[in-house]
């Protein structure tokens, strides 16, 4: 892995365009899919900055899903309600492993912890249930604590009881932490389960960064702006050499987390933020508002190599 290579470095502290310019789209009547064609819809072109405070463009009409799109920074979709973001994270994911599983004949999707679990509840519902190729995914944690399988901290737990269990996803595919092992171990033991999935072409690799690329990101955020186990003003932000590590004095309880490094996030061909409720609120009016700061929190630091889509509820976009 050449991860000392200048872009992979560059990767790791991606900058913050605000000013480059953005294309809002205004929907009016209907739910409209991350898929849908931008064309079809009234657009123009502002800044973010004046994106932003326009806000009176914003307004929410019933199931209307606003989206605003700036380039490498990604789409901004905001829905009436977590019903309806559910719904359309279902058919964003859905659409996804229909095309990698096409494309390349697996799809490789990267779960978070946290109430994006609940989010996914629509994939186990028809038509989705039936519909997909649960048989080509292959399922990763983009972190997980350190805690038996079992424990009610475990990500794994959540998403088995919430999602695994209900999908006939082979277990031999599904990439959960050995939880026999300290922090330190367990997270040399993901990177390297990593690495034997990049040798036998289960997950994709960028030779100019020597990173892995996943199809799919599905990630949360927290109320202070970390996402994975990278939390704002922890040196591990800046990790770029390693593709999976480890924290013991996580902010968030527990306190024992691997997780995976900004460079393996930002190769990602595709990454989902989603974030809900009004607990959002402020963090997502600091990360995507006016306010200039020299420190960029973890959730301004994800600038994948691909898609970026944001998925919010009015409530978490109530201060946009
Ligand atoms: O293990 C974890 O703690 C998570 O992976 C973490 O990064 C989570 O995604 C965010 O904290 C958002 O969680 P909520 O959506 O529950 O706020």
């Amino acid at each position: 892995m050449d991860s000392s290579s200048a872009s992979a470095r560059l990767r790791a502290f991606p900058s913050v365009r605000r000013s480059s310019p953005v294309t809002v789209i205004p929907l009016t009547g209907q739910l409209v899919s991350a898929n849908s064609p931008v064309c079809s819809f009234r657009s123009k072109t502002v800044s973010l900055t004046s994106a932003v405070s326009k806000r009176s463009n914003w307004k929410l009409q019933s199931a209307m899903a606003v989206q605003v799109t700036e380039k490498g920074k990604g789409k901004l979709q905001i829905f009436e309600s977590e019903e309806d973001l559910s719904v359309s994270l279902a058919k964003y994911t859905a659409d996804f492993s229909e095309r990698f599983v096409r494309e390349r004949g697996a799809f490789t999707v990267v779960l978070s912890g946290g109430s994006l679990i609940k989010s996914l509840r629509k994939l186990i519902d028809p038509p989705y249930v039936d519909s997909v190729n649960w048989a080509k995914w292959h399922v990763f944690w983009v972190d997980e604590r350190v805690v038996a399988k079992d424990h009610p901290d475990s990500n794994y737990k959540l998403a088995y009881d919430g999602f695994l269990s209900e999908v006939p996803i082979p277990p031999g595919q599904v990439y959960c932490i050995n939880d026999a092992l300290s922090a330190e171990g367990a997270a040399d033991d993901y990177e390297t389960c990593l690495k034997h999935l990049v040798k036998t072409k289960v997950v994709d690799f960028s030779a100019a960064s020597g990173f892995p690329v996943f199809d799919l990101m599905l990630l949360g955020m927290g109320p202070d702006g970390h996402v994975a186990s990278l939390f704002p003003g922890h040196p591990l932000v800046n990790e770029n050499q390693q593709w999976v590590t480890f924290i013991k004095d996580s902010p968030k309880p527990p306190p024992e987390r691997i997780t995976f490094t900004f460079p393996v996030i930002n190769s990602s061909a595709n990454i989902a933020l989603v974030a809900v409720g009004a607990g959002k609120a402020d963090i997502l009016h600091r990360a995507l508002g006016n306010g200039q700061s020299a420190d960029l929190l973890p959730v301004q630091m994800v600038s994948p190599e691909g898609e970026m889509t944001w998925f919010l509820d009015k409530e978490a976009a109530s201060k946009l």
